[in-house]
């Protein structure tokens, strides 16, 4: 469970549409899960995508923890979403501040939907549909972006 290196800024990789999971119980997406868990921990992200450590896959961790900007920011066990997407959202779009291991020294202030209903697979290829909001909301759609290549600096105001 190595951490692995992170893609900057630059690389295409973070540029590209990620492609579907076919077999969720494939050895390599597990060990991705693993190390993703691994890098998201060692680098204090909330969160992290596949393309960021260039595996090309639409998987990403959510790792929400009370941290400096969001002290109120909810405790959870590091979660593996795998082809995941948005259903449904509201109307409301909340601006708040974001980061990217991708995008070192940065902070931006990003518009983001205040609740979304999302589905995802998990690693033992369950499928879950759930209603998401506030800063996991915010880590879930800035997470997103990441698979179809998009960068939270795209969407800074
Ligand atoms: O922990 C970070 C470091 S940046 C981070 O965790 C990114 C995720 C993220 C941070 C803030 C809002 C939404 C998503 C991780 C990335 F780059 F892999 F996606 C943080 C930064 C700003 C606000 C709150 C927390
Ligand atoms: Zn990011």
């Amino acid at each position: 469970d190595a951490p692995l290196e992170i893609a900057q800024l630059g690389n295409d990789i973070l540029r590209r549409k990620a492609q579907s999971v076919e077999r969720i119980d494939d050895p390599k997406i597990q060990s991705a899960i693993d190390n993703l868990i691994a890098t998201a921990r060692l680098k204090n992200g909330v969160g992290i995508a596949a393309p960021q450590v260039s595996r090309s896959y639409r998987l990403f961790i959510v790792a929400s923890r009370p941290n400096e900007r969001y002290p109120d920011a909810p405790e959870m066990e590091p979660t593996a979403m795998l082809n995941p997407g948005i259903l449904s959202h509201g109307e409301e779009r909340v601006k708040g501040w974001e980061g990217c291991l991708s995008v070192p020294g940065f902070r931006g202030l990003v518009p983001r939907y205040e609740r979304i209903e999302v589905e995802y697979w998990d690693r033992q290829g369950r499928h879950n549909v759930r209603e998401l909001s506030g800063f996991i909301a915010r880590i879930f759609q800035h997470e997103l972006d990441h698979l179809n290549g998009i960068l939270f600096i795209d969407r800074a105001e």
